[in-house]
């Protein structure tokens, strides 16, 4: 009981008395009411069947908690001695857990590890910045993220390490918390670098190589193309050779044959004007390659202008290449001129060019044109024309480059106009006409051919004929030579072989070489004329005017001699 400082009992006393005692009801009516015996034995046993429990949850629980402790050991040394360095560390990247070779890696005692920045094994500045930039994408939760970083141990030694890092969630209480393994790459990078190095020389190798191959290849291939090509123009040359062979010995025969037809290719005996315009007209047309048509009769020297207008033009190294059409027989004109395929038609045993071909980049002489062929004039036209020309016996068309000189001792315009001959072949032949003025109308021309065939058959016969009487050249001159100068020629050969002596002597009569009236040929009123004009001329001494005069002779006013004598040519 509370008391005053008089040892009284203080008024609160008696409330806290009350309250006591209310408490002590609540309490007492709470309790339950007191056991019985059986119950308190029930009771009893339960209390010790739970105790008997709890030991035996404690025995479980020791059991599990020492097997807890081998396992935690277990790994504890599975950690510690993994392959490679574990490492928990914070967000700053101090380390907070390592296991042994974590320890071993960074060259330091585990405990002295723990609590120190990672980053300050890392070296370079690059390094710690890389690992910074590393650290931060892991917290991001950018998933698991690798790095290759060069780190240095306390010693001084470095290596080069493979980290990997991953952040633990915070699930595992870990919160915030990085594990990062780090592999000691040193060795490996070692190798790989040697590896690489290795590879990029065997690439190196390899290129130089593929390109010393490639160049190779190249070259062989060039090789084998100059060889390819040098085996085609050998063929080609081959080929060449053997046309030109052939081309030769053609030309050849044609030149042998020609040689022995004792072509006189000297140069053209003549000083008549006639003859001089002649000459002009070659000189003119020679250095063309203008298509040349002569005309004149047999034995004017159509041949000897064609090779004079040869031997001056720009083909004249190139041969000449004669095609006599009356010489040929008609069927084989054709071939002649254009060449035959072997079996073109029965007897054509071999191929064989033609003159056309022969005559390639030089000239081809067509005498007698008049005597061609109307179905042939076509082909002829069609080279003229074109150049293009066919085999006999083969389609392939060939071109040459010819140039043509036709001679003709007939009246071409006649020939047209009795159909024999082509008007169109006519005309591209007469691109440049020469007419050759007979013998008859050139009778100044005659001495110096005389003395010229004398000193040539003179000369080949080995006499020495030194003189030709007058007599014998006014016989000459008073001749009308139908042979013309192939007829004089003819009369000084015989006449220097029958001659005894120093003297020249026609020993043939002149009229022998006059033909028979009934074989003459049928002369134009004109020819009859103009060759009447010369007789007279001739007889008369080419005096024209006065008593003995041709003009008093032949019944005409002199003036008009004058001028027929322009007309036909005639001259002395
Ligand atoms: N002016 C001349 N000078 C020298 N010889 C000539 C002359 N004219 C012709 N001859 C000679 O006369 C002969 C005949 O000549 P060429 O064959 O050239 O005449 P052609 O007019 O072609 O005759 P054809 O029409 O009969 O073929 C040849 O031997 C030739 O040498």
């Amino acid at each position: 009981m509370a008391i005053d400082k008089n040892n009284k009992p203080l008024a609160t006393s008696g409330r806290l008395r009350r309250e006591a005692e209310a408490q002590l009801r609540a309490k007492t009516a709470a309790q339950p009411p007191p056991l019985n015996l059986a119950e308190a034995q029930r009771l009893l046993h339960e209390l010790e069947v739970h105790q008997i429990e709890l030991e035996m949850q404690n025995v479980e629980l020791r059991s599990a908690r020492e097997e807890l402790e081998v396992a935690h050991t277990k790994y504890a040394e599975l950690f510690d001695f993994a392959p490679l360095g574990y490492f928990i560390l914070d967000q700053r990247g101090r380390i907070q857990e390592a296991n042994l070779a974590g320890a071993q890696l960074l060259g330091i005692e585990r405990s002295r590890l723990v609590g120190k920045i990672l980053s300050r094994f890392i070296e370079e500045d690059e390094g710690r910045a890389a690992f910074a930039a590393h650290l931060e994408k892991v917290l991001r939760g950018e998933g698991v993220q690798c790095c290759e970083l060069t780190l240095r141990r306390p010693d001084g030694t470095r290596f080069h390490g493979l980290l990997q890092s991953a952040s633990v969630d915070a699930s595992e209480s870990l919160d915030g918390r990085v594990l990062t393994s780090i592999i000691d790459d040193t060795d490996n990078r070692k190798l790989r670098l040697k590896l690489k190095k290795a590879q990029a020389m065997l690439e190196e190798t390899v290129a130089a190589r593929t390109a010393e191959l490639t160049q190779a290849n190249a070259h062989l291939v060039q090789e084998v193309e100059q060889h390819k090509r040098a085996k085609e123009s050998l063929k080609e040359a081959f080929s060449q050779i053997q046309q030109l062979s052939e081309r030769l010995q053609a030309e050849n025969v044609h030149l042998q044959q020609e040689v022995s037809r004792e072509y006189d290719f000297g140069e053209i005996i003549g000083h008549s004007d006639a003859m001089s315009y002649v000459f002009f007209r070659v000189e003119q047309v020679a250095p063309q390659d203008a298509t040349v048509l002569l005309l004149g009769e047999t034995g004017t020297g159509k041949g000897l202008v064609a090779r004079a207008i040869h031997n001056r033009s720009a083909r004249k190294d190139r041969p000449m290449i004669t095609v006599n059409c009356t010489a040929l027989p008609a069927n084989l004109i054709e071939s002649e001129l254009f060449g035959r395929e072997k079996g073109a038609f029965t007897g054509a045993n071999a191929r064989q060019m033609g003159r056309f071909e022969l005559a390639d980049g030089g000239t081809i002489f067509l005498d007698e044109i008049g005597e061609m062929p109307l179905e042939l004039q076509v082909k002829l036209l069609r080279v003229i024309q074109d150049g293009e020309f066919e085999r006999l016996g083969s389609p392939r068309t060939l071109k040459v480059n010819v140039r043509i000189i036709a001679a003709s001792n007939r009246n071409l315009e006649e020939e047209i106009r009795a159909g024999r001959f082509r008007e169109d072949l006519f005309y591209r032949l007469s691109v440049f006409p020469i007419t050759i003025p007979p013998l008859r109308q050139r009778t100044d021309d005659i001495e110096l051919l005389v003395r010229y065939f004398v000193a040539k058959y003179t000369k080949k016969t080995g006499k020495k004929i030194d003189t030709v009487p007058k007599e014998t050249l006014e016989l000459f001159l008073r001749y009308h030579w139908p042979g013309n100068v192939r007829e004089l020629e003819n009369v000084i050969e015989r006449a220097v072989i029958t001659s005894q002596g120093p003297v020249l002597q026609v020993l043939d009569r002149f009229d022998a070489f006059r033909k028979p009236e009934e074989e003459q040929d049928l002369k134009s009123l004109g020819d009859l004329e103009r060759d009447h004009i010369v007789q007279v001329l001739q007889k008369t001494g080419w005096r024209i005017e006065g008593p003995k005069g041709a003009a008093l002779l032949l019944g005409l006013n002199p003036s008009t001699l004058r001028a027929r004598m322009r007309k036909y040519g005639i001259q002395r």
